[in-house]
């Protein structure tokens, strides 16, 4: 079948995943679901994003059954950025915001992105991490990008898509990944569940 032909469900409220799937030629119907997105003691970043990918699926899948919606498959996703070991999720604060972006000027870090498809118990996770480099920020350019309220809703505190593209002066891996989605390992289970690209 090709992905127009059928629907999946997204449990993400993440408007550039939809995007990207929506790009991809696949049609979704938005399912809500909530998870705490605490890490756990010692976690590693993939290991954290595979937990919330794989758990985002499964609050949205019990979505899908107490509502009694047909069977189809969910996808969800989750995006976290590391460096040297340390998680940096969405900014609490403008504090945390600049404490992130000062992480990363001048240097390299990795967008890591899993991804889930589940239709009853079956399950797929892929994972793709992309290297990131910033060239250094001056004080007034962090500020002044804090200012323009992009970082809120992001992981590592701004958006390879959006303004901070002018920070980044090479990316190794994924463009898609660290916006939210990797397209090729999503091709890659929605194909396990009989979509086919283009
Ligand atoms: C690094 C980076 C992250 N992001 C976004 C992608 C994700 O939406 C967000 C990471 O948070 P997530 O918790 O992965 O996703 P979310 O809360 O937006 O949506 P949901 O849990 O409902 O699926 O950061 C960008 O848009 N651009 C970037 O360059």
């Amino acid at each position: 079948m090709s992905a127009q032909d059928s629907r999946i469900y997204l449990a993400s409220g993440s408007p550039r995943r939809r995007e990207i799937l929506t790009g991809m030629g696949v049609s979704l119907e938005r399912i809500h679901a909530d998870i705490d997105e605490s890490v756990l003691p010692g976690e590693d970043a993939i290991t954290y994003t595979e937990r919330l990918a794989r758990e985002k699926a499964a609050a949205g899948w019990q979505v899908v059954q107490q509502c009694g919606l047909p069977e189809r498959p969910l996808l969800a996703a989750d995006t976290t950025v590391v460096q040297d070991g340390e998680i940096f999720g969405k900014p609490a604060d403008e504090a945390d915001a600049r404490r992130m972006l000062q992480a990363f000027s001048g240097r390299s870090h990795q967008a890591v992105t899993s991804v889930a498809v589940r239709q009853g118990d079956h399950v797929e996770v892929r994972t793709s991490v992309t290297h990131v480099t910033f060239k250094p920020l001056g004080e007034d350019e962090i500020q002044r990008y804090i200012d323009s309220g992009e970082p809120f809703d992001k992981a590592g505190a701004y958006g390879i898509q959006g303004r901070a593209a002018v920070f980044i002066t090479r990316i190794d891996g994924s463009y898609s990944g660290v916006m939210g989605l990797p397209i090729h390992e999503t091709a890659q289970i929605l194909g396990n569940f009989g979509f086919q690209f283009p």
